[in-house]
């Protein structure tokens, strides 16, 4: 479904990615690991054409991305998470809902199928996204993303910043989107719940990937998990 290969970004002169790749299959899970300043929100950003790289190619779908603007990349099914959840403060939980709507060849979501996963959102709909808490921004922000109908979301640092239980509750959908068949990737550094919700996990280190394979392995060997995210 997405296939990034090797590519190289850039902030002005300094480079960021140095030739990175990875692949997501329909549906799969995917976390994204690595110390501060990695460059896993720089792979995101690339992905969505906000730092597009400049070697390398992306294909989303069966065709190229790369050098497409972050409007038709959103438009060819991948939806955004981001880590400041960026909803817009001063409009309703409604209208932020209202202009996220598009449809692409992947299921369409409607508001009723949004509330199907957060059963909270129906409650909050007339509120104005500034008095919410961090947990209900984050349902506005996922439910945002899935309206987009996405084929992929990609999730950066989904737990930031809320409690342990709205953690939970984050990683539970994770899992129920992939039981509806969209994929994620998923940026975190709070690696073991990111570990026990995906099925493959990257690492990655100044802008390389330094470790792949299944997530389950790396969660049960302690001395890997050490060694590669320091924990
Ligand atoms: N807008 C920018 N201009 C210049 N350099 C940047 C910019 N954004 C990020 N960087 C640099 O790029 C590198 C990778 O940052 P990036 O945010 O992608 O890492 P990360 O793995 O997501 O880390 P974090 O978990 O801290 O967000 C860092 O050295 C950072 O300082």
């Amino acid at each position: 479904m997405l296939d990034v290969a090797s590519i190289q970004s850039f902030y002005g002169e300094t480079q960021v990615l140095f030739g990175p790749s990875i692949r997501i299959e329909e549906g799969e899970v995917v976390a994204l690991l690595g110390p501060n300043g990695a460059g896993k929100t720089t792979l995101i950003r690339s992905i969505l054409g906000l730092t597009p790289p400049r070697t390398g190619e992306i294909r989303f779908d069966g065709r190229a991305i790369t050098g497409a603007s972050t409007h038709e990349i959103a438009r060819a099914g991948i939806g955004w998470v981001p880590d400041d959840r960026r909803v817009f403060p001063t409009l309703t939980v409604q209208r932020n809902l209202q202009i996220a709507v598009k449809k692409t060849r992947f299921r369409s979501w409607s508001l009723s199928d949004a509330f199907g996963i957060f059963s909270a959102l129906e409650h909050l709909m007339s509120r104005d996204c500034e008095n919410l808490s961090g947990g209900e921004m984050q349902m506005v922000s996922i439910s945002r993303a899935l309206l987009g109908s996405p084929g992929l979301v990609l999730f950066d640092e989904p737990s930031q910043g809320l409690a342990p239980k709205i953690v939970q509750d984050v990683m539970r959908t994770i899992r129920r989107l992939k039981a509806e068949g969209v994929a994620a990737l998923v940026v975190e550094q709070n690696a073991l719940a990111a570990l026990d919700v995906a099925d493959r996990v990257y690492v990655m280190d100044r802008g390389r990937i330094v470790h792949e394979g299944p997530a389950a392995t790396l969660r049960d060997d302690a001395d890997l998990r050490r060694r590669l995210i320091g924990i």
